[in-house]
C-alpha cells in the first residue's frame, strides 16, 4: 500500500484513453442505504462530455445491475457491466448475461438472519445476493459467518466481502474479465485503458488494466495493486471535469485559464 502522504496522482486522460469507472464509492459518495445514493448533476454532464471526447470509450463497471445505474445516470446511456461483471452491456447495445448458478439457498439464508436484526438489507440482484450490514454494523461477524457457510453450500459461487455488504456472485464473474472484453470491442479496442475504483472487488479490474500499460487509481484508503491514488469521489469527479474541459471542444480556453495560472 502506498503511503496516504505520498499518493501518487494518476497520469492526465489523453485522448487514446478508454475510461472504466466503478460506482458506488467511486463516482458516487457512498450512503446509508443503496437506494439512497446521490448523483451529482454536474456528474452526468462530465461524463456526456467524456463519452463525446474519447469517442464513446466509457463504460461502468459496478457491482450494480445495469438497470439500476441507467436510471441512476439518466438521461446517460453508458456501456456498462453490472453485478461484477454478470451482466455486460456493449457499446453497440448488446446484452451479454453469463449463466448464474443457483442463488435461493443464499437468499434464504440472508433473509433468514436478515429477519432477526433491524437494518439488515437483503438486495437480489440478476445473478447475485448481496446483505448490507451499513446500518447494523455490529451484525458484521454473523453475517460473513451465515454468508460463507451460504455459499459454501452453493456450487460455482464466490463470496466478496466489500464495504459493509458480503455479496455472493458467480465465481466466473470479475471486473477484470469484464474490462477485458470490453478491451477487445470497438471503442475500446487499441485504446490505453484507466480504470477506478475504491472496494476489493476493484481489484481484478485493476490488475487486468496494469497487465496490458494502464492506468488504475484506488478511491481512498485501503490496501490496493493500484498504483494510482485519488482522496474522494469528490476529488475523482474533479479530476474527471478538468479531464472533460482539457479534451474538450472548449480546451484551448481551459489550456488558456491554466497557462495563465503559471
Ligand atoms: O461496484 P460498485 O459500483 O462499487 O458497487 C458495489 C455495491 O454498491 C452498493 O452498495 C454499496 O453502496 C451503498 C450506497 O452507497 C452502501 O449503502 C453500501 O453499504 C455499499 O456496500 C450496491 O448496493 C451493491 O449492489 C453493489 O454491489
Amino acid at each position: 500500500m502506498q503511503p496516504r502522504s505520498h499518493p501518487l496522482r494518476p497520469p492526465s486522460l489523453d485522448a487514446n484513453s478508454a475510461l472504466f469507472l466503478d460506482f458506488d464509492g467511486t463516482l458516487a459518495d457512498l450512503s446509508p442505504r443503496p437506494e439512497s445514493v446521490h448523483v451529482p448533476p454536474e456528474l452526468i454532464d462530465t461524463l456526456q462530455r467524456l463519452q463525446h471526447a474519447l469517442q464513446g470509450a466509457v463504460a461502468v463497471v459496478s457491482g450494480r445491475p445495469i438497470e439500476q445505474l441507467d436510471a441512476l445516470l439518466r438521461p446517460l446511456r453508458l456501456p456498462i457491466a453490472g453485478v461484477h461483471g454478470v451482466e455486460r452491456r456493449c457499446a453497440d447495445g448488446y446484452l451479454q448475461r453469463l449463466a448464474a448458478p443457483m442463488l435461493d439457498h443464499v437468499e434464504a439464508c440472508a433473509r433468514a438472519l436478515a429477519a432477526q436484526a433491524d437494518g439488515l438489507l437483503v438486495e437480489r440482484k440478476p445473478g447475485a445476493v448481496a446483505l448490507h450490514y451499513r446500518l447494523a454494523p455490529e451484525w458484521a461477524d454473523r453475517c460473513r459467518d451465515a454468508m460463507t457457510v451460504a455459499v459454501s453450500e452453493s456450487p460455482g459461487l464466490s463470496l466478496l466481502h466489500g464495504k459493509m455488504v458480503l455479496e455472493a456472485k458467480p465465481a466466473a464473474a470479475t471486473k477484470g474479465h469484464a474490462i477485458e472484453a470490453y478491451l477487445r470491442e470497438p471503442p475500446f479496442l487499441g485504446r490505453r485503458a484507466v480504470f477506478a475504483g475504491d472496494d476489493v472487488t476493484d481489484e481484478a479490474g485493476f490488475v487486468a488494466v496494469q497487465a496490458v500499460g494502464g492506468t488504475a487509481i484506488k478511491i481512498g484508503d485501503g490496501d490496493s495493486v493500484a498504483q494510482h491514488r485519488i482522496d474522494s469521489p469528490a476529488d475523482l469527479r474533479a479530476w474527471l471535469t478538468a479531464a472533460a474541459a482539457a479534451l474538450g471542444p472548449d480546451r484551448d480556453r481551459a489550456q488558456e485559464a491554466a497557462l495563465s495560472e503559471t
